[in-house]
């Protein structure tokens, strides 16, 4: 079942074709890469189907229905973005982990939380951690752990690991493997990292706004 499709989408600013007649389906618990050259639109695209803006032409179904008319909570608690720069917020990591408990009017469920953070390899004392204590590697693990405190059936990783060293990109890839095997979850990563396009099973690739390759390597 494709969980997401991608048709004739289109994206024009200032007179400007940014994205220019997308076109591609996504499989329920498919991992798709996507690269491409700075600028040529891949964030904007993605941005599109995360409901964080909007297409000026094309149509996107999630799940059987136009992404237009969904609940745009609710689309969001399903479909997640996550951007290079994570962005914490409060003062303590607990303040980040328990956000989603808060939206969603649940009580915070620590030993969960304890156990997410010993997952991607943070003590579970890291819940009283002061964020600006956090070195970049340790705030991406906690906005990413944040994102799939209630695993998103879609999750959009926008260069995330850009900028991390290998131990941390290492535990980040990780960290995505579980998202995919164990909590289902459908992901889309955008990527200029070699080594993430070689291992991708399938490299989708944009070049000035348009879709010039769709590869599938299994
Ligand atoms: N709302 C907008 N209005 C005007 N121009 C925009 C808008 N959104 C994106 N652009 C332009 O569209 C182009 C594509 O941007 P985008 O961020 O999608 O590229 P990218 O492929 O993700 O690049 P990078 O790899 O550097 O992150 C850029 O030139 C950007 O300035």
């Amino acid at each position: 079942m494709n969980i997401l499709e991608v048709e004739h989408v289109g994206f024009q600013a200032d007179n400007r074709q940014i994205l220019n007649d997308i076109n591609f389906t996504v499989a329920d618990q498919e991992v798709v890469t996507i690269s491409g050259p700075s600028g040529s639109g891949k964030s904007t695209l993605v941005r599109i189907i995360a409901t964080l803006q909007s297409r000026t032409a094309g149509e996107i179904t999630y799940n059987g229905k136009s992404i237009d008319s969904y609940d745009p909570i609710e689309y969001r608690r399903e479909v997640s973005y996550c951007f290079q720069q994570p962005t914490l917020f409060g003062d303590t990591v607990r303040d980040n982990l328990k956000f989603p408990y808060d939206i969603r009017n649940q009580a915070f469920d620590e030993q969960h939380a304890q156990n997410a953070l010993q997952s991607v390899d943070l003590a579970a004392n890291y819940l009283d951690k002061q964020i600006t204590e956090l070195s970049g590697g340790e705030r991406q693990r906690v906005a990413l752990l944040r994102n799939v405190m209630f695993p998103p059936r879609i999750l959009i990783l926008d260069e995330v690991t850009a900028g991390l060293d290998e131990t941390n990109k290492h535990i980040v890839h990780q960290m995505m493997q579980r998202f995919n095997q164990d909590d289902k979850i459908t992901m889309l990563i955008i990527t200029h990292d070699q080594e993430e396009m070689d291992s991708a099973k399938r490299l989708i690739t944009i070049e000035n706004g348009q879709l010039k390759g769709d590869e599938n390597r299994e």
